[in-house]
């Protein structure tokens, strides 16, 4: 396969760009009252309002031309039959299967993965109704009142900022807290408000190898046993989910306690796995249901809509449009709703792990950028903070709004306010402020010509910022699933473009390795210090900290 950049519609969209660039989108949507529904489109219960950006119908044309030469559809297609697209790991990826309600099978290595996916979803809901309904209690007989959730990166962050966003929806009784970090400072934090007798431990980690959530997962176990708990207690209290089945009850795991997923889910895809558990635990596990249900309305919209209509292609080849033409190097993500306020946090990792690449599976170099640096926070908080470089810095940053139109609670007139912020800000973005607006708004103040000359262009705001508006009727499981699957599928489709794999991550690796190699010569001080001088030093300051 050639690579991007060696693409027939790469070379015609590099063409287009050299006169594309100079459009300005004030101009395009005063020349065409129709913009709007030309350039806006409908994904189950997602709109997706992309017309505030930098193209015509031309450059829409070939993007989506680049697209298909790319084989978007083909490798869809393969990536929801099973094929082993995680090359490098010679791994499936079907995240997908994990929500797939159509009632076919889906086919590993020719053998149906869905009967094992519904035996787990089926231990699950089991699971979760017996701690609600307090038949599965803790070593002294009474009903859990607190679930503690230990993992790290795709084990933490999914369930994490999902309960989160779904507060309103979470059963009464029952509260989920998070740890992740390995400094010790979380998890002491979060164990001194747990009761021992009714604090239910749940370990994910796909890996069970990962030295933090291990660490903090004996942590927990010997807090448990130093404050009442016996050693044979803990096959009540002590949960997890892992696809190394051996390694957890080598750990001690009761088999009875270990819920399955497999090599085939990616950790960053993880949470409609046993990952997600905390997420039903937190909201009663018809609510996970209905999460899985959007993103699986989400994944029939990316398998059988048009690219024209397709929302997942389209962000995907927009995102493309400004990274491989106008250079942009980073993608905001705005949600105007206070319970997404984690989400750019999860796209982060959803994005950057699965496309900060820089070579091919057939083993070429990239001499083109792929993913962004994906950040954001929520509106309109960052009005008044970042936001002013994304309307009057130096370099170009697109973004996305988030926007339901009903708010989870109605208190007078906010949701109003909230909304015209998110819009008023996509409007400024997009046309910004001339050089003369700016002049005539100081007629009539006294000032002189040199003055105006002076303050005028601080003012000015060059417009033609680039925004994809992205609406849904209320923040609820259903529509939540199918936001996530959403960014999901863009990511993909950004990744078989660029000719990457998105779906492995080596690059988190030499990182964990040299970690313990540093560990082991902070632990021992007879260890000879073999490594660079900065290294060097920064282990012997550790060393002699208490001298
Ligand atoms: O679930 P685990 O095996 O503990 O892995 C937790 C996380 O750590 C790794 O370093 C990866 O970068 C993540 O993709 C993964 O989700």
């Amino acid at each position: 396969m050639a690579l991007f950049t060696q693409l027939k519609s790469y070379q015609a969209l590099q063409a287009h760009f050299e006169q594309a660039k100079n459009l300005h989108m004030r101009d395009l949507f005063a020349q065409d009252p129709e913009r709007f529904n030309k350039f806006s489109a409908k994904a189950c219960g997602i709109e997706l309002d992309y017309s505030k950006n930098r193209i015509t119908e031309e450059t829409k044309a070939l993007l989506l031309d680049l697209a298909r030469e790319a084989l978007v559809e083909e490798k869809r297609d393969g990536m929801f039959a099973g094929a082993r697209i995680n090359t490098s790991e010679d791994r499936a990826v079907l995240h997908t299967a994990l929500r797939n309600k159509s009632g076919n099978p889906v086919l590993c290595d020719g053998v149906d993965v869905m009967p094992e996916v519904q035996a787990t979803l089926a231990k699950m809901k089991a699971f979760v109704n017996e701690v609600h309904n307090g038949t599965r209690t803790g070593y002294t007989g009474k009903k859990f009142t607190d679930v503690l959730a230990i993992g790290i990166g795709g084990s933490f962050l999914g369930p994490k900022i999902m309960t989160e966003a779904l507060k309103p929806y979470r059963v009464d009784g029952l509260k989920v807290h998070f740890v992740a970090n390995v400094d010790g400072a979380h998890i002491h934090d979060v164990l001194a408000t747990l009761p021992i007798e009714t604090t239910l431990v749940l370990m994910s980690s796909k890996s069970f190898g990962t030295q933090e959530t291990l660490k903090n997962t004996e942590t927990a176990k010997a807090w448990f046993l130093e404050n009442g708990g016996k050693f044979e207690d803990i096959a009540k209290h002590f949960m997890c989910v892992s696809s190394n089945i051996k390694a957890a009850t080598e750990f001690g795991m009761d088999a009875d306690n270990i819920f399955p997923m497999w090599d085939w889910v990616g950790g960053r895809y993880s949470l409609w796995s046993a990952i997600g558990l905390p997420i039903a635990l937190a909201l009663g596990f018809d609510n996970f249901e209905a999460l899985l249900d959007g993103a699986y309305e989400m994944d029939q919209h990316f398998l059988t809509a048009p690219l024209e209509e397709n929302v997942p292609a389209l962000l995907g080849v927009l995102g493309v449009w400004y990274i491989n033409f106008f250079g942009a190097q980073s993608h905001v993500l705005l949600p105007y709703d206070h319970y997404l306020r984690g989400f750019p946090a999860y796209v982060q990792q959803l994005d950057m792990e699965s496309n900060g690449k820089s070579a091919t599976p057939t083993g070429d170099y990239l001499d083109y950028a792929t993913g962004p640096v994906i950040w954001g926070g929520e509106g309109t908080n960052g009005q008044h903070a970042f936001h002013q470089l994304i309307h009057q810095g130096t370099v170009l940053i697109p973004a996305d709004f988030i926007m339901p139109l009903h708010s989870q609670h109605e208190m007078t007139n906010h949701h109003a306010m909230l909304a015209s912020n998110c819009f008023g800000q996509t409007q400024a973005l997009m046309q910004g402020k001339t050089v003369e607006q700016v002049k005539a708004e100081f007629a009539g103040k006294g000032l002189t010509d040199e003055e105006i000359e002076k303050v005028a262009p601080q003012k000015v705001f060059e417009g033609n910022k680039p925004t994809n508006t992205i609406l849904m009727e209320k923040l609820t499981p259903n529509a939540l699933g199918q936001l996530i699957a959403m960014y999901e599928h863009k990511v993909f489709v950004q990744g078989i473009i660029w000719g990457i794999n998105s779906f492995d991550q080596w690059g988190v690796e030499l990182g964990k390795v040299l970690g313990n190699d540093v560990l082991a010569k902070l632990e021992d001080s007879s260890i000879e210090l073999n490594g660079d001088s900065s290294t060097n030093a920064l282990i012997e300051k550790f060393r002699n900290r208490n001298a």
